[in-house]
């Protein structure tokens, strides 16, 4: 569950740009499309969404949890164990292979390493062929998707995407998003994608603007 409370927000060095964000509330299950113009907010409400940025006032309550109520501790074990974010940027280590990244994901969110679930991940994503080659040596769309691997593979009950299918072309984007609803849908998560792509729009039934 997802929902926020009169966000207000503004960057420490644009103090007279502040932002106001709708109230959003998701209920088990529930997918949201977050759309707009370039420079409108969208990555910044993400990352309130996630707890990277702290609001000026308002809430974000995930699973019952207000999360800017924890401490940086907490919400950085929080964040890793119920939260996938899937980035513009990928954060994959660069010198580990696909499987090794995938490995120390799940790791670090304290799941079992289950190489059953990553073959299952690289299979849906298109990736098994390329599996032991580095992060430095993929394509833009294969480090996206290792990126959707990552924020999925230890089954986080809210998957926040920022621009998933940036650089897929019209397949891939559909592949990917059809995944994503799919996980969400699996695990019961809440899944939230911003984006101006609008190929992604006619697969969600819940949208709004900023
Ligand atoms: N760290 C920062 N410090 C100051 N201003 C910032 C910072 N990050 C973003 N901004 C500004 O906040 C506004 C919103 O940025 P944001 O990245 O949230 O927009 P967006 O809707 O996601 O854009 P895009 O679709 O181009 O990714 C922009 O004017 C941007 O310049």
């Amino acid at each position: 569950m997802v929902q926020t409370d009169n966000l207000i927000f503004h960057y420490k060095k644009k103090e007279n740009h502040i932002f106001k964000f709708p109230d959003i509330t998701l209920n088990e299950q529930e997918n949201l499309l977050i759309l707009g113009k370039s420079g409108i907010g969208k990555t910044t409400l993400l990352h309130l969404l996630a707890g990277l940025l702290n609001p000026v006032s308002g809430e974000v309550m995930i699973e019952g949890v207000a999360i800017n109520t924890l401490s940086h501790w907490g919400l950085d074990k929080f964040r890793g164990q119920h939260i996938g974010l899937i980035f513009q940027k990928n954060y994959a280590v660069q010198s580990l292979n696909i499987v090794e990244n995938l490995q120390a994901r799940l790791f670090f969110s304290g799941k079992s390493v289950n190489n059953k679930t990553i073959d299952f991940f690289l299979e849906q994503l298109g990736l098994k062929d390329c599996k032991k080659s580095k992060a430095n040596e993929l394509s833009e769309g294969q480090l996206q998707r290792l990126g959707i691997a990552m924020a999925v593979i230890h089954g986080p009950k809210v998957i926040l995407a920022d621009e998933p299918t940036s650089s897929l072309d019209d397949e891939n984007c559909e592949m990917v998003i059809n995944l994503l609803i799919k996980q969400a849908k699996q695990t019961k998560a809440n899944l939230i994608v911003i984006t101006h792509d609008h190929r992604i729009k006619p697969l969600f039934s819940n949208s709004i603007s900023l």
